[in-house]
């Protein structure tokens, strides 16, 4: 079984009267523990596509699977209940709390999780800590740490959940080339070690290069897989 399965996927956002095609036939199976991206120019579908996968959306038709659950079928709060057991996400501008350090940014899902035990989510969050190298600055605010210490804490909020899926859409934007390679280099140090699948989008050539297999999209569509290794 796939861990992530589009079936026929089309999204239209509605404007006004027109009616702008997004996602024109998405068909695609992503098994777990791969390490793909969406690639593509801006505007070519890639947020959207994340979207839909990570059960921020619903496909105006078409079916989505996560595993074994038809997600283009759920009401909302089974939406959000899917969501938080089996998605992580990382996003292009980090996301992270100001007023919080990034202990308790990395811990704030897992406050979420009743079933989580106090030693455990003290255990996983030093667990992650140190997976993103970030143990030593676990007392520190975000605004004192660069873009690319900030995204590492994004990725262990993403993890700490132990989610089977990490959507990261644009991880790399909003940081220099060299600390953007780094930080998909850490997302696959985890990928080959937690076996987390990770779905990431980018339209840097460089970065897209690193994944195992690319997903090019044009203009709503798949129009090449490439299968790097
Ligand atoms: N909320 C919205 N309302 C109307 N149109 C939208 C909305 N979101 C996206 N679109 C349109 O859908 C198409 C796909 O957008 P999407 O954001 O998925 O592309 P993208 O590849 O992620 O672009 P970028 O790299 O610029 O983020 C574009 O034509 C965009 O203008």
């Amino acid at each position: 079984m796939s861990t992530v399965s589009l079936q026929q996927v089309f999204k239209n956002y509605e404007l006004g009267k027109t009616s702008v095609p997004a996602l024109r036939g998405i068909d695609l199976e992503i098994q777990e523990g791969d390490f793909v991206t969406m690639a593509g120019a801006s505007g070519s579908g890639k947020s959207t596509l994340l979207n839909l996968i990570g059960c921020l959306d619903h496909p105006t038709t078409g079916e989505v699977w996560i595993g074994d659950t038809r997600v283009s079928k759920l009401d909302d709060k089974q939406l959000n209940e899917t969501r938080l057991r089996q998605i992580g996400f990382v996003f292009q501008s980090f996301n992270l709390i100001p007023v919080l350090n990034v202990y308790e940014n990395v811990e704030l899902p897992l406050l979420i999780m009743k079933e989580i035990s106090k030693k455990e989510r003290k255990q996983r969050i030093n667990y992650f800590l140190k997976a993103v190298g970030l143990s030593a600055f676990a007392d520190r605010k975000p605004s004192e740490l660069s873009g690319g210490q900030r995204q590492r804490v994004a990725v262990a909020r993403a993890l700490v959940t132990k989610p089977r899926i990490v959507l990261a859409d644009e991880p790399t934007a909003n940081l220099d080339s060299k600390t953007g390679i780094e930080i998909i280099d850490l997302m696959q140090q985890i990928n080959e070690h937690e076996k987390t699948t990770f779905i990431f989008s980018t339209h840097d050539p460089k970065v897209m290069q690193r994944a195992n297999r690319i997903f090019h999209l044009i203009d709503g569509k798949i129009e090449k897989v490439e299968n790097i290794r």
